[in-house]
């Protein structure tokens, strides 16, 4: 039997006053690739924030890894929807990849060989090694995205979480994040937000629904019915070549 790597039992969150998740229940294995879609506010990032040990809650119960989430915070990689930096500051892609080995390290403890041999290796996996000397400055959007997730790869993390990694990028770039994390998922479970319902079910193995409260599709399928419930804009149906897989398109 597969592991349990998440157990979220019957979650409430209230944020000033105001029901953000309610009796929200959800369970990932070992080995899980699993999207969040939802609505704008529908507590997405909320969730990811429950699942990292940073968010109070109000209801329920949540163990990762069979801990309080916050005391296994280093088993958990997370990339986050949005990075504000100075783009004049000058910074390496280098650089960057290596602080997310900062947690891993005695305070002021220089990096080591090790450390750097593994920046090599990830910045291999991201796809990125050639631009490690590059300032981020003058990254895209898509390489920036993908540096990130290299970030979160170097504090060799169990389970990764993702908000929003396709956002704002270019169609091609988007399937090269997917490619990557299709990778990745081999080594690692993986919780992905996203807005992306246009090509999540041909890549992950389940689909959470989540509008305050959460509706699992477990074989990755979702249908425009159960998009339309929890969207506040209408959605088309798009079928791909593959007549098992359905996916869906905002208008
Ligand atoms: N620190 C906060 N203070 C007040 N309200 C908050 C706070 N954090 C979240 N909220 C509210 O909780 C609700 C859920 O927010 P959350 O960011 O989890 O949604 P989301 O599904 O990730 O949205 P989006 O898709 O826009 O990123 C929103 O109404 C938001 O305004």
């Amino acid at each position: 039997m597969k592991r349990e790597i998440v157990q979220v039992i019957d979650l409430s969150v209230d944020i000033g006053g105001s029901a953000v998740l309610q009796h929200v229940s959800l369970v990932v294995y070992e080995g899980d690739f699993l999207a969040i879609v939802g609505p704008n506010g529908g507590g997405k990032t909320t969730l990811l924030r429950v699942i990292l040990g940073l968010q109070k809650v109000s209801g329920g119960s949540v163990k990762v890894f069979g801990q309080a989430p916050a005391t296994v915070r280093e088993r958990v990689g997370y990339v986050p929807q949005r990075l504000f930096f100075d783009r004049d500051f000058p910074v390496t892609v280098q650089d960057v990849v290596l602080m997310g080995r900062l947690s891993k390290k005695r305070m002021f403890a220089r990096y080591n060989r090790r450390d750097l041999d593994m920046a090599g290796e990830v910045l291999d996996t991201v796809g990125l090694l050639s631009l490690k000397n590059r300032s981020v400055g003058g990254l895209s959007g898509g390489e920036l995205q993908r540096l990130l997730i290299g970030r979160a790869l170097m504090g060799e993390p169990d389970l990764l979480l993702l908000d929003e990694p396709t956002a704002s990028i270019d169609p091609e770039m988007k399937t090269s994040i997917y490619d990557l994390l299709n990778s990745l998922k081999e080594r690692m479970t993986i919780i992905l937000v996203t807005h992306d319902t246009g090509a999540i079910s041909r890549h992950v193995s389940r689909i959470a629904c989540l509008n305050c409260s959460m509706v699992m599709h477990d074989n990755a399928e979702i249908t425009g019915r159960d998009l339309q419930q929890i969207y506040p804009y209408p959605v088309d149906m798009l079928v791909h070549d593959d007549p098992q897989i359905k996916t869906l398109k905002k208008h």
